[in-house]
């Protein structure tokens, strides 16, 4: 072999070399490059949820309690955060809207009802609604002592005592007017279940409150939700255990099929 040839052969071996060595490079950086992009999607949902498409919960909530003791206007100010003085007795409407709570987007549905409205209709918001706001006057006695009677309907259509519900004195900038002392609505939201609240919708500086009423009912209903599933998937592996433990002692199992044979 001429030095030549030697030198060509050892050159091209060199080019080899460098080519397995490129390609080894390429590889291993498609690898990472996959790996990074493996990683980013398995944490996909956890980067998503502050977006808004991805709203994971729906919340109805009803709105309910006498004509005139605020409805609307906690209703407004908490959507607006704007106060209506005047009074525009409410047909029932829903507001759609979204809240964030733990992180989560959640989509509100509010249905502000008509104070005015027959019980027959009554029935028709306490079969859509998850959740309930009770709300009275704290200067009108009278709407104070129609709660009880609205949480007992509610609890026939919803077949339940326990309604996931908060109870709400409005009007609390009127405190020369009030008929409805502090201490007794406690009582009354300890009887029903629920918790309480004084807010007024009237008042600017209570927004951040009537935001919390929202808040509230969202995070219990959540609560609820959260608890009920959980008991769902044990009862539904229980019951997949027991027909397992029926499926060996009559002897239906593969297993016991082919011993037999
Ligand atoms: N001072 C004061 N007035 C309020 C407050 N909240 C509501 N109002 C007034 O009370 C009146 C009735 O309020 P609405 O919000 O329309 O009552 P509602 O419960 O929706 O009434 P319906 O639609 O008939 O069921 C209006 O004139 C409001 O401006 C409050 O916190 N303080």
């Amino acid at each position: 072999m001429d030095s030549l040839s030697y030198n060509f052969n050892i050159r091209s071996y060199q080019i080899y070399l460098f080519k397995v060595l490129v390609i080894t490079s390429v590889e291993k950086i498609q690898i990472r490059v996959q790996t990074v992009i493996i990683r980013m999607s398995s944490n996909g949902s956890r980067f998503n949820r502050g977006n808004g498409s991805d709203i994971k919960d729906v919340c109805k909530i009803a709105i309910v309690g006498c004509a005139g003791v605020g409805k609307t206007a906690i209703t407004v100010r908490y959507l607006t955060k704007r106060f209506i003085g005047e009074y525009c007795p409410t047909l029932e409407r829903i507001y759609k809207c979204s809240c964030k709570v733990d992180d989560d987007d959640v989509r509100l549905e509010i249905l502000d009802t008509a104070g005015q409205s027959k019980d027959a209709w009554k029935d028709g918001y306490a079969y859509w609604a998850d959740c309930f706001m009770f709300v009275y006057s704290i200067t009108d006695r009278q709407s104070f002592d129609e709660i009880i009677r609205l949480k007992r309907l509610v609890e026939q259509v919803k077949n339940s005592t326990s309604v996931i519900g908060i109870l709400v004195g409005n009007k609390c900038d009127l405190l020369h007017d009030r008929q409805v002392p502090a201490n007794e609505a406690t009582e009354l939201a300890d009887e029903i279940g629920c918790q309480f609240c004084e807010v007024s919708a009237a008042d600017w500086t209570d927004v951040a409150s009537i935001k919390n009423l929202f808040k509230t009912l969202v995070k219990d209903l959540r609560k609820t939700r959260t608890v009920k599933e959980g008991r769902q998937r044990k009862q539904s592996s229980s019951v997949k255990f027991k027909q397992a433990i029926q499926k060996v002692i009559s002897g239906k199992t593969p297993a016991k099929r082919t011993l037999s044979a």
